[in-house]
């Protein structure tokens, strides 16, 4: 089955994440190789509300694969939210001729574009997001290259709590996801690492810490995921008025997690995902996410998508204690 569009539109929608731009520029260019006609929606399903769009030719993605951000802008847009809210997408895009649409971003977007596909428009969904909670793909666009700034900057806190033998707990990003935390634990060698599916009390947090201290660590690194519980700020003062050797700091990585030049890797899935993105459009595989399964890049329904959550690798926390005792 397979359909000939006229034109299509492609949007980024939510957190920003590096690579978007690479994927934009691989969406319009494979478009255009097939005489499609792009729409670039600027700042997401905000765009298609208020008929923010601009035609895109190949020259128009030159020069962006190599920078994070997103060229079309994003938000987080609550109007989507309700019906009216994406009536008026439908009629903007009607309004435009825009026959299908390429929806760039997470798990939030992906809400949205199957909402959209429940009106009767075609849409592909590409997983883009640092936090790589989205269900069905092994990896999500920009996730690569924010593990790399972060494992940047834990390797360089870890020089200067070696220095003053202090125990430092760091926050990365992931939403209510712990993936981020776990991975990063791991391949800096973190004492602990704490994320939201895994309950652990302040006294275990404290056991290590004291722990660390005994076998003659120099540092303490316990990487924190934001969506944990206590906050990350409390549980430091909890840890440093107990006397365990270590002074105790916090460095909450924030928005810089966001940004950046996207890695090799991120630029290659982001090209990948966008060319599969406009092939599954024209082959009628509609309503479907981009996935990468093992080395391959496969569909996935995104009503599948939706309503699966995507679980956490216990054994990796396991992982990350047994190789930094
Ligand atoms: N259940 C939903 N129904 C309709 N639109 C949604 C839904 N969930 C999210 N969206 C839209 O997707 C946008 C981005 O979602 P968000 O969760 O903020 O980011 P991300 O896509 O990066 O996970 C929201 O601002 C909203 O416009
Ligand atoms: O953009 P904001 O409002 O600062 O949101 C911060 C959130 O966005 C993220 O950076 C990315 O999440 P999304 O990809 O789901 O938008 C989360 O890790 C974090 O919780
Ligand atoms: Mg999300």
């Amino acid at each position: 089955m397979g359909q000939k569009y006229k034109s299509i539109g492609v949007l980024t929608s939510g957190g920003d994440a590096p690579g978007m731009n690479a994927c934009i520029r691989a969406v319009v260019r494979s478009a255009s190789a097939m005489n499609i006609k792009v729409w670039g929606v600027e700042g997401g399903f905000t765009g298609l509300i208020r008929g923010k769009y601009k035609e895109m030719g190949n020259r128009d993605v030159g020069n962006i694969l190599q920078r994070g951000g997103t060229i079309l802008q994003t938000a987080r847009c609550e109007e989507f939210r309700a019906p009216a809210g994406r009536r008026e997408a439908l009629r903007e895009m009607n309004n435009a001729g825009m026959e299908a649409l390429v929806v760039i971003g997470g798990d939030g977007s992906l809400n949205g574009a199957q909402k959209l596909a429940e009106l009767g428009v075609p849409v592909v969904g590409v997983p883009a997001s640092i936090d790589n909670d989205i269900y069905g793909t092994d990896m999500a666009i920009g996730v690569d290259t924010a593990l790399n700034t972060i494992v940047d900057a834990i390797d360089k806190l870890r020089d200067t709590a070696s220095s003053h033998t202090r125990a430092f707990l760091v926050e990365t990003m992931g939403h209510a996801s712990g993936y981020l935390a776990i991975q990063a634990g791991i391949v800096t060698g973190a004492e602990m690492v704490l994320v939201p599916e895994v309950a652990t009390s302040v006294e275990d947090v404290a056991a290590r810490v004291e722990e660390a201290y005994r076998r003659g660590k120099a540092h303490c690194i316990i990487v924190v995921a934001e969506g944990f519980s206590p906050p990350t700020n409390e549980l430091a003062e909890a840890i440093d008025k107990l006397d365990h050797g270590f002074t105790t700091r916090v460095s909450i990585l924030g928005h810089i997690q966001r940004g950046g030049s996207p890695t090799a890797f991120d630029r290659m899935l982001a090209s990948r995902f966008g060319m599969k993105a406009v092939e599954f459009l024209v082959d009628g595989k509609l309503n479907m996410m981009t996935a990468l399964r093992g080395r391959e890049i496969v569909p996935v329904p995104i009503a599948d998508v939706v309503s699966n959550a995507r679980p956490v690798a216990e054994e990796y926390i396991e992982m990350a204690r047994v190789l930094s005792l």
